[in-house]
């Protein structure tokens, strides 16, 4: 069956997102296509329906594809816990950590696995996007890669290479990968695609062609910079610039970004919220006094990152907060840091055994071994919701406090402090059932506007697989990916 592989000519791209346009395109060509990311680093994961972890860009661009999720859309995850640490994700399930020296050498006796995991979806499909990792032209990392080159090579997948204009050098970048790569990887290219052109394409003429005279590569297009991408989950903790508008009234959200902060496009539909204002706050700076809201969201290594909050003196800044009448949210990892304690007896997420949390729940939470990985569903607040639930922690709740969600099949989840303006939870992506986000900011007095998350993101969809219609050789590609490497 059909596949494509996009590479970049570094990190940043803007891959994931083309994958995930060009999954949205050729779905709404009426074709059966999935996502495909050989090898992933990211602690932004989503849950499968069968109970398994990938990429949350995978889990994206299967939605792009309207296809369910699946472990063999992403086979091999790393989330990176300590500096050089990693936990290991084989086919959806925890294999174990592993440094970063041991990868390298060990990553090859993974390709199998990958390979397996890509035959079953080309099985499954019309056509396979796949997405690569960073650059190929960083061919220090060559050596036993799975990940670019290593596994288009083993799978025959032709390879497009991107180039971001934006940020400068594209042609050096184009031209440069051809000149870096071994001339067996080389062939493996057949296009480029340049990406994140901003103003009048007619300018760059030239300069597209000099790439082309130059790598012997055709040009597949030239892509605008895609302004609607601001509506998709967020892949990176940007910070903003500059606050919008301050207007009175309006809710400030604030959310610390620890260095090992995951899955807080959890935050991302409060964005939507026209009285809502979500800052994310960088190391160095203090939480500010404005907030109404601090959301402490999931993190990897919550022990050490409850101690870097300490660091940063956001634990004083919470407390504060607390103090003034402010209300927290904390989110998986984040609620494990509300509570009194963290152990993690079997150093299962680094060295440091134990710490203090912050105490504004009475709970506390011990890491095991097992890690939960499901869907959820259920109420809280008086209202319904989906999410998610990942990771090691289990914990233990006070007799005195509520429970904040009650699920389907009758168990509870996290805990509500007796003050009302402290709430702990495991699951994930609950703000982006409409009803329930409505029913927390109207404890906070704001009024929700009631969009609905999901049909904003699918509209987004859309709209960039509209855009990639219009800007490049979609029969081109379909073309090459029909007709092998
Ligand atoms: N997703 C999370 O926030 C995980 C929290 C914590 N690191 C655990 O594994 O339990």
């Amino acid at each position: 069956m059909a596949a494509i592989m996009l590479q970049g000519t570094g990190s940043d791209v803007g891959k994931s997102l083309l994958v995930a346009g060009l999954c949205r395109a050729l779905a709404n060509r009426g074709l059966r296509v999935m996502p495909f990311k050989p090898q992933n680093m990211s602690n932004n994961a989503a849950v499968t329906p069968e109970g398994g972890e990938i990429g949350r860009a995978q889990a994206l661009q299967a939605l792009a594809a309207r296809v369910p999720l699946h472990t063999d859309m992403n086979p091999v995850l790393l989330k990176p816990q300590a500096d050089r640490t990693s936990q290991l994700i084989v086919q959806g399930q925890v294999r174990g950590t592993l440094g970063s020296a041991n990868f390298r050498e060990g990553r090859r006796s993974l390709l199998p696995e990958v390979l397996e995991s890509f035959a079953r979806l080309q099985a499954a499909c019309d056509m396979v996007v796949v997405e690569g990792s960073g650059s190929p032209a960083e061919i220090n990392l060559r050596e036993g890669d799975i990940a670019n080159m290593g596994f288009a090579r083993a799978a025959k997948v032709p390879v497009v290479l991107v180039g971001d204009i934006d940020r400068g050098g594209v042609i050096a970048a184009v031209v440069g990968t051809r000149a870096v790569l071994e001339p067996e990887d080389a062939a493996m290219i057949h296009g480029f695609i340049i990406n994140k052109f901003r103003g009048d394409p007619a300018l760059f003429a030239d300069g597209y062609q000099a790439i082309a005279d130059r790598s012997g590569w055709r040009g597949f297009g030239l892509v605008p910079w895609l302004g609607q991408a601001v509506a998709l989950p967020s892949e990176d903790a940007v910070v903003l610039e500059k606050r919008r508008d301050s207007r009175s009234g309006r809710l400030l959200v604030a959310c610390p970004i620890l260095p090992r902060i995951a899955n807080f496009d959890d935050l991302d539909p409060l964005k939507m919220e026209q009285d809502v204002e979500v800052v994310m706050v960088p190391p160095g700076s203090p939480i500010p006094v404005e907030a109404g809201l601090i959301v402490l969201p999931g993190s990897k290594a919550s022990l050490a990152d409850m101690q870097t909050m300490r660091q940063q003196g956001w634990d004083i800044d919470i407390l504060a907060h607390h103090r003034r009448g402010g209300a927290i949210l904390g989110i998986c990892g984040g609620y494990q840091m509300l509570g009194h304690r963290l152990i993690d007896p079997a150093g299962l997420e680094g060295d440091v055994r134990e710490v203090a949390g912050l105490g504004l729940l009475d709970v506390e939470t011990e890491m095991g071994h097992r890690k939960m990985l499901r869907e959820v569903r259920g109420s809280a607040l008086g209202a319904g919701f989906t999410g998610y639930e990942m990771h090691m922690g289990r914990t233990q709740v006070g007799n005195g406090l509520q429970p904040f969600a009650l699920f389907d099949d009758g168990t509870h989840d996290g805990a509500i402090s007796p003050c009302g303006r402290v709430i702990g939870t495991y699951c994930h992506g609950l703000l982006g059932s409409t009803a329930l986000r409505k029913a927390l900011l109207l404890r906070l007095s704001v009024a929700s506007q009631e969009r609905d998350y999901a049909a904003s993101v699918d509209r987004a969809l859309d709209a960039i697989a509209q855009e990639l219609e219009q800007h490049l050789d979609m029969d081109g590609l379909i073309a090459l990916a029909k007709g092998g490497a």
